[in-house]
């Protein structure tokens, strides 16, 4: 890996990188998020658990902005991010993929990894036009970057062509390139494994692992796979209705009563 994946320094190598502390969302009678709280350091991969409508995707709506919390606060990298909207925290760093892939099926694996860099193509068009040679430049930057993460991601083979012809598995890898084109500080996962058959899903364990040890990101992973998980995740926050029932390694999360009664409905 080059260092056009680099990302800029964060604020001190040691404070966390996002802190979410008692945080409420309620909508009309449900209370969605309900007090919670957890921090990610900077180079944790932490993962969100908890069985359907626990709250996962509301949280994951608070930190890019989509909703705005009735209580409680949330810092990026040290800023106070409640009330930005989502591209300025796009803009700041955070990127995200979705449950569903969001992607210009039409357009070729580099253009749409080259949308990805958008927030850091700087020159307008009358500084293009002033500075010609410096956008150019600029240009240049960004395509080599790109190329980096298809290199990365082992895209080579698919580089050209529509995404909407890629098989399912590929398709959610060039999602996760987009998201690393933004050079993000965090990585905001929601269901990376979804619908992907077991080789499709270790290859995305395996790229989920490179970028925290390799690219040293961040990441909050939301995922039903408790197999990935357990065996992914540095630490774990499960979710019931709204609230944190536990939070720790994947082992103290996976044998915590509250979780099994969660999950099984029993004691
Ligand atoms: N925009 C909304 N308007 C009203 N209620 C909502 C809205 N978004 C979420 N909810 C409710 O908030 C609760 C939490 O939903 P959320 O989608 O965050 O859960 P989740 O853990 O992500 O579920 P899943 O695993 O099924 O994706 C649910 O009861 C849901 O119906």
């Amino acid at each position: 890996m080059t260092a056009q994946l680099a990302t800029e320094p964060t604020t001190t190598p040691t404070a966390p990188i996002l802190t979410f502390t008692g945080v409420t969302l309620s909508f009309a009678g449900v209370t969605a998020v309900d007090d919670v709280s957890f921090e990610v350091g900077q180079r944790e991969l932490f993962a969100i658990i908890g069985p359907n409508g626990a709250g996962k995707t509301s949280i994951f709506n608070v930190l890019s902005g989509v909703y705005r919390p009735d209580r409680g606060s949330v810092t990026f990298n040290g800023t106070d991010i409640i009330g930005a909207k989502p591209h300025r925290i796009a803009g700041m760093g955070m990127a995200r993929t979705f449950q569903n892939i969001e992607l210009f099926s039409n357009l070729t694996v580099l253009d749409n990894l080259m949308l990805g860099r958008h927030n850091h193509i700087s020159y307008g068009a009358l500084s293009a036009f002033a500075w010609l040679g410096r956008a150019r430049k600029a240009e240049l930057a960004h395509r080599a970057a790109v190329e980096d993460i298809v290199d990365f991601l082992e895209l080579e083979q698919w580089r050209m062509l529509p995404v909407g012809l890629l098989p399912y598995g590929v398709q959610k890898r060039v999602e996760l390139g987009r998201a690393l084109a933004m050079r993000p500080k965090l990585l905001l996962l929601d269901e990376p494994v979804a619908g992907m058959n077991q080789e499709e899903t270790e290859d995305m364990a395996r790229f989920i692992l490179d970028i925290r040890d390799e690219l040293d990101i961040p990441m909050i992973m939301v995922e039903h796979d408790m197999g990935l998980v357990m065996d992914l995740a540095d630490r774990i926050m499960a979710v019931d209705f709204g609230k944190q029932i536990a939070t720790g390694t994947p082992a103290e999360v996976q044998n915590h009563p509250d979780v099994i009664h969660a999950y099984l409905g029993e004691d």
